[in-house]
């Protein structure tokens, strides 16, 4: 079997066709969706995402505020700077990019986002509204795999769903998401004892645990889907995912490629939410 490719590209720029009618018609009726994102010091990763974050808002005509601020900034300063986003009315979402620097705690800032704002989906509110199915801001990494999943006509009822992963921001979310679509899911984690035996069950695979060809062909059932959501750049400056693509290709029904798979689909689903965030405020029902 060889596995059809999932474009996360593709499907973002679709997406995004779709989002800028969206602006374009929230603009008439006189909102401009707005999104700040604040960034602490200068990790170059981080850098690139911001980036990438605002040419998106610009893409699709949201209104986009970055600020770029020193590694010494205090977490007291910090939190200052998210009470006045939270007070500006053009404003309809709140970013800080993680990881911060080891002297603010990213679970206070995390809760300092009014959760009206928390287009990453990340403040505790939100988080207990998704455990419980009620309409929340998503997280944009779990969400985007949803939506690919969704956008490829892929059952997802009844199906085993095996995350490898168990992070905040996209292990333990995206279990839930699936739960939430009727699937049986299983977590697999650093301290899983016989990977494989758990892993060559799940008909779609989701892979986040930030280790480079991590998971081979020995670990895939013949035809399962395969969702790779590892960004490793490697000693040669090349980007791989958690995941040996040509394995997971000789196997695999379905598999996301690394770059350009499940990464699109998060600063898409992030500017989704800005969208959604700007119209609720003027009580408009999505
Ligand atoms: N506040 C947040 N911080 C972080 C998040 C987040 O959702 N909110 N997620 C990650 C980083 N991230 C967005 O912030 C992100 C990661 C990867 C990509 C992406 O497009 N990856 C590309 C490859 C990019 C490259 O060339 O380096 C791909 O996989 O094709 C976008 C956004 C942690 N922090």
């Amino acid at each position: 079997m060889t596995a059809k490719i999932i474009s996360g590209k593709e499907i973002a720029t679709r997406l995004r066709e779709e989002m800028k009618l969206e602006v374009e018609k929230l603009k008439s009726q006189g909102v401009t969706p707005g999104l700040a994102v604040i960034l602490v010091g200068d990790d170059p990763a981080s850098h690139s995402y911001v980036k990438g974050k605002k040419k998106g808002c610009e893409e699709v005509g949201i209104y986009n505020r970055s600020i770029e601020v020193p590694a010494t900034l205090t977490e007291e300063e910090l939190l200052g700077m998210i009470d006045e986003l939270n007070n500006d009315d053009s404003i309809h979402g709140i970013l800080v990019q993680l990881p911060l620097p080891n002297h603010i705690e990213e679970k206070k800032v995390i809760e300092r986002i009014s959760p009206e704002k928390d287009v990453d989906g990340f403040h505790p509110i939100n988080v207990g509204r998704m455990m419980t199915g009620q309409k929340a801001f998503l997280p944009c990494t779990p969400f985007g795999i949803l939506k690919m999943v969704q956008l490829q006509n892929i059952d997802i009822e009844g199906k085993h769903v095996v995350v490898v992963g168990r992070s905040n921001i996209v292990g333990k979310p995206v279990g839930q998401l699936f739960l939430n679509e009727n699937a049986t899911v299983t977590y697999c984690h650093s301290r899983t004892k016989d990977l494989k035996e758990i892993t060559t069950q799940a008909d779609i695979l989701i892979v986040a645990v930030g280790r480079a060809n991590f998971i081979g062909k020995d670990h895939i059932k013949e035809g399962a889907v395969v969702i790779d959501v590892g960004v490793n750049r490697l000693e040669t400056g090349k980007l791989c995912g958690d995941v040996i693509f040509d394995e997971g290709l000789e196997v695999a029904s379905y598999i996301t490629p690394v770059p350009g798979g499940v990464g699109p689909l998060t600063i898409t689903m992030l500017l989704y939410n800005t969208i959604e965030s700007a119209k609720q405020k003027i009580g408009v029902r999505s």
